[in-house]
């Protein structure tokens, strides 16, 4: 059995004027796992994932991360554990315009003290090869196709050696050939060793998932 990662015990969100997003989130985020999320738009999907990733806190509940209970910590603990131990990758890529692709990479390590400067630079490289993209160092997110920019935002995710990565919508932009190859890409992840929780609305993502849930009325059903 893979170890665990996340854990969410009994997690509710309800925003302001009542509105109630989450009701009673039950989840085991396993290491080498890839799992996907998939339910109508406005059922919660990017609120559940900003709470795993603790980008957003919930209303009621547990969140325990590589096995520290998240939810009692300081802001600037829950910011360290974060860059540590998590990857974002967003619909719309948020690359830095004015950064090459190499420069984009290497930024996020700037804060991470255990890295130095060679460090870095030979990491950049290892991520740029692993996403198919050495030959794309210095281009500007602007001289990228869409496919290649979520490449170049999935390799600035695994900047910090990150044990979980987390996918809102992640083939939004994309083609069917460039969907392909990110959910390959992800998959190749979790075959590493990395958690990798992937929101979707593309039905594909369940042939690349090792778990697919549904979230339906606030609650996770899985997909058998
Ligand atoms: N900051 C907020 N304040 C109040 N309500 C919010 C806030 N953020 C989201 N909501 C509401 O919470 C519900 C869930 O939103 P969320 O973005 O998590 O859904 P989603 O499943 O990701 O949707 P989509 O598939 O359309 O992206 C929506 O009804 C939304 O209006």
């Amino acid at each position: 059995m893979a170890d665990s990662f996340i854990k969410a015990e009994g997690i509710k969100k309800v925003y302001k004027r009542n509105i109630s997003v989450l009701d009673n989130i039950n989840i085991d985020i396993k290491k080498n796992t890839l799992y996907s999320i998939m339910g109508e738009s406005g059922s919660g999907k990017s609120t559940l994932l900003s709470i795993l990733g603790l980008l957003d806190k919930p209303s009621d509940g547990d969140l325990y991360i590589d096995g520290v209970n998240s939810i009692n910590i300081k802001p600037k603990e829950i910011n360290f554990l974060r860059m540590k131990k998590i990857g974002f990758i967003f619909q719309s890529f948020y690359l830095n315009n004015s950064l090459t692709a190499y420069e984009n990479i290497i930024l996020p390590m700037y804060i991470n003290p255990q890295y130095t400067y060679s460090d870095m630079k030979i990491k950049s490289h290892e991520l740029l090869e692993l996403v198919g993209l050495k030959n794309r160092l210095n281009h500007y997110p602007t001289e990228l196709s869409g496919g290649e920019k979520q490449r170049v935002s999935i390799a600035r995710a695994l900047a910090n050696n990150p044990e979980c990565i987390l996918a809102d919508e992640p083939t939004g932009n994309l083609d069917r050939e460039n969907e392909k190859q990110v959910f390959e890409l992800f998959q190749h992840l979790s075959s590493l060793g990395k958690s990798v929780v992937v929101v979707s609305h593309n039905v594909d993502i369940k042939k690349y998932s090792n778990v697919c849930f549904n979230l339906e009325n606030g609650n996770l059903k899985e997909n058998i």
